[in-house]
């Protein structure tokens, strides 16, 4: 029974699975805390896989690993190994004016013309969130830094080579030193970069170097779906023979995890909220709404996303002084559309809608609905309206809408998974409780190992995903409505 890791480095934490090769079974499992904040020093991943890997008993006895990781991370990394500064996370939004400026520069001064060439080009109208606007930030913003990087890479390449012994000069978790030129990475992940075209599998130097003024930084070698990047450090785990995968980006992770077909859809409720579709074909959509990024088993993954998720409904537990069940009790108990009272909750500023400036707001007060019941339900049902939004967008793009899938931690809360069918007024299945993109990671581990054992590319191995029920649809159209009233007088 060979068995396979699959990790999540996602933006609050680390999850480990390990699972049987063949059929998927869960064998064991751990996690570990990340900081908090949009900029984070790396090695804070290093140490959290180490222990969520301790957790899970340990990783010497997995023949393949893959890590899929938080989307975008700009790691800067010197020739020495060294990160040049803390990464810039994808919820970072101090790169907003230099997405701007990059989007006139690519349209001659017109935005909208530049919002299509970069969607053209590369899938997507930039954001804060995409890596190359970091990287013209840095130009501009640290240039003593700027001069000092050697390669880019993302969070989960960064991850992969660290596991495979590689790292800064000197350290000693890092054997084999600063080999920069084996850093590797996969088309999903290298697809939000904003400097790699997933349709021709090139990265784009010159939009490179139109952002960042040089055009010799590494990149990471970006490897097939079915293919190994290095293999696992003896220092790390095991013999130095099991294989690690391409990887993935968390999103592409949680696709391949949940067995995404054309049709099928994912609103993934963790620190970002995503809704997220496969299609064969990538959309090029110039109004930003909805990035035209890869997956990782060659299909095109349209997503829209949002900074404001699950921490939303942290936010709520802190004003109430409640923690989850008390938040889900409380919303339960006041009425669909919380008697008139709004949330946008732009806490964060807000990718899509574009508006990284922008704050949240609570409308419609009156004394009849400052209660915690309505409040809780308007923080709730404010979320779920931004995500709405996002389906929206993938509708106007024709793209199916046949099964709707809900994960990711907030999912977990029984009042998100009653108000979901009303919000977006579509049944909702709930697979069963998981850690999809390191079950996704892990199923890619799987295909790698089958396809290094047959010397061939063979089929993805066929893990079932089980759905713990479906809530029918329970359309209550006022929410939405009292939502969008409120959304654009931000
Ligand atoms: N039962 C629950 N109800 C509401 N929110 C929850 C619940 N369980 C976990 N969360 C929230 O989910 C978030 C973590 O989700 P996760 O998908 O792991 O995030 P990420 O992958 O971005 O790190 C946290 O903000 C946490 O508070
Ligand atoms: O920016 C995106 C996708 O474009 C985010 O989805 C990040 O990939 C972070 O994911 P989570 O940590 O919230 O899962």
């Amino acid at each position: 029974m060979p068995l396979v890791a699959g990790v999540d480095s996602s933006t609050q934490s680390c999850k480990i699975v390990v699972r049987d090769a063949v059929t998927g079974e869960l064998v064991r499992s751990g996690s570990a805390k990340h900081p908090d904040g949009t900029s984070v020093d790396p090695t804070f991943w290093w140490t959290a896989f180490a222990e969520a890997a301790a957790k899970a008993g340990g990783l010497a006895d997995v023949a393949a690993l893959s890590v899929g990781g938080q989307q975008h991370g700009m790691v800067a990394l010197d020739a020495e190994g060294n990160v040049v500064r803390d990464a810039l996370l994808w919820n970072d939004t101090r790169s907003a004016q230099a997405a701007e400026d990059l989007i006139a520069e690519l349209g001659d001064g017109d935005r909208t013309t530049g919002a299509q060439a970069w969607a053209d080009a590369v899938g997507s109208v930039l954001v804060a969130s995409l890596t190359i606007t970091k990287l013209r930030w840095l130009r501009d913003a640290e240039p003593e830094n700027a001069a000092k990087v050697a390669a880019v890479a993302l969070p989960h390449d960064w991850l992969s080579w660290r596991i495979a012994g590689y790292g800064p000069q000197g350290d000693p978790t890092a054997p084999l030193g600063p080999q920069l030129d084996k850093l590797f990475t996969d088309a999903s992940d290298a697809s939000g970069t904003g400097y790699y075209d997933a349709q021709s599998g090139q990265y784009r130097r010159d939009l490179l170097k139109l952002a960042f003024g040089r055009d010799d930084l590494i990149l990471p070698r970006v490897v097939g779906a079915t293919e190994s990047g290095a293999v696992v450090h003896a220092s790390v785990a095991g013999d130095g023979t099991a294989l690690i995968g391409p990887g993935a980006g968390d999103n592409a992770g949680a696709a391949i995890g949940l067995g995404m077909q054309p049709g099928d859809i994912a609103i993934s409720i963790g620190t970002s909220g995503v809704v997220s579709a496969v299609a064969p074909q990538r959309t090029q959509d110039g109004t930003g709404a909805i990035n035209g990024f890869a997956d990782c088993t060659g299909n095109a993954l349209m997503l829209a996303v949002t900074l404001n998720a699950a921490q939303v409904l942290d936010a709520a537990r802190s004003v109430l002084d409640a923690d989850f069940g008390k938040l889900a009790d409380l919303a339960l108990s006041a009425p669909a559309g919380s008697d008139g009272l709004v949330l946008v909750p732009y806490l964060q500023g807000e990718r899509t809608p574009n508006r990284p400036d922008a704050s949240g707001t609570l409308h419609g007060i009156r004394l009849k609905n400052m209660t915690q019941a309505h409040v809780a339900r308007a923080y709730i049902e404010g979320m779920l309206c931004g995500l709405a939004d996002g389906m929206d967008a993938l509708r106007a793009l024709d793209v199916p809408v046949e099964r709707v899938m809900l994960i990711g931690g907030a999912a977990q809360s029984p009042a998100v998974q009653e108000i979901a069918p009303q919000i977006f007024g579509l049944p909702i299945s709930i697979p069963e409780p998981g850690e999809y993109v390191a079950d996704g990671a892990a199923r890619q581990a799987a295909w790698v190992l089958a396809s290094a054992e047959a010397d061939a590319p063979v089929d993805a191995p066929a893990w079932s995903t089980t759905m713990a029920k479906t809530l029918p649809a329970n359309p209550v159209p006022v929410v939405r409505e009292q939502y969008a009233a409120v959304r654009d007088l931000v």
